[in-house]
């Protein structure tokens, strides 16, 4: 089975700068990949690394069997929710339209196929009434779940997800959950970053644990990868984190070698 996503010893950055490094990983198809990392470690660079955005700095990737640019019009992404500018003037409906013209072109016509399927899309996440709202009006999971609807518009193989449940109330959450559930059923694939470690459990088959630079400016690094069930030990996120309060096994762990609560 092809891998849908495949590093070797993979660095990105940016204009030449490395900010993570030394990746090596495959991910098979409807794998979801929990990426978990303290801020800083790079989640973001290697989710726009695999969007052909972020330069590859050292090693090789792979995307879907071909390079990051040829298999941008099959991955799906929703960028972090304070990169979006909700105040412009555009209805729901235009912001999940969007998602369609990275495959078709900005100006070409949609067509009532291009119509039906930003229905369908708003219909997924739940906002079928919601087409023609004024997207700076919704609250904010709602457009969290409109950003993830222009993601899937046009019918991704593989999604990325950046941190898609920062500030996300219980309903939404739980509406989010169970769409990640419903889209591996249909065997996409998912890379999502989190600091959340039970939503990995919840979602996720495999993780990948990045830790920072011991000193500030040094790239991230893997700090652990595999099967979820095998890779999320407390080792592994203490390495992570360095010195952090984060949730395992429904405990709040502080990752210093010597605390434990
Ligand atoms: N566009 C950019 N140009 C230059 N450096 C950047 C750019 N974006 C991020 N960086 C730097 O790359 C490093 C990794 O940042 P990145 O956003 O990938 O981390 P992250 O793990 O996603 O963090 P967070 O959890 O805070 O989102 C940081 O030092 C950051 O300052």
């Amino acid at each position: 089975m092809t891998a849908v996503l495949a590093l070797d010893q993979a660095a990105f950055g940016y204009a030449g700068v490395t900010r993570v490094e030394g990746l090596s990983l495959e991910l098979p198809e409807g794998a979801a990949l929990a990426l978990i990392g303290p801020n800083g470690s790079g989640k973001s660079t290697l989710l726009r690394g695999i969007l052909g955005l972020a330069d590859r700095t050292a090693g090789t990737i792979s995307v879907l069997g071909t390079t990051p640019d040829r298999a941008r019009r099959r991955v799906g992404s929703l960028p972090q929710a304070d990169t979006r500018d909700a105040s412009l003037p555009v209805t729901l409906r235009q912001v999940v339209t969007m998602g369609l013209y990275r495959s078709r072109g900005a100006l070409r016509p949609i067509g009532s196929a291009g119509r039906a399927a930003v229905a369908s899309a708003l219909d997924r996440v739940g906002l079928a009434g919601f087409a023609g709202r004024r997207f700076g009006e919704l609250s904010g999971g709602q457009q969290q779940r409109g950003i993830l609807a222009r993601a899937l518009v046009s019918d991704p193989k593989l999604l990325l997800l950046d941190e898609p449940f920062n500030g996300l109330d219980r309903e939404n959450r739980e509406v989010l959950l169970a769409l990640v559930a419903e889209l591996r059923a249909e065997g996409r694939s998912i890379v999502v970053s989190t600091h959340d470690l039970e939503i990995a459990r919840e979602a996720c088959s495999h993780v990948l644990l990045l830790a920072s630079g011991h000193e500030p400016n040094q790239p991230g690094h893997p700090a652990g990868f595999g099967p979820l069930s095998e890779a999320l030990t407390l080792d592994a996120v203490q390495h992570a984190f360095h010195e952090a309060t984060v949730e395992l096994d429904h405990h709040t762990v502080t990752t210093t070698r010597e605390t434990e609560a």
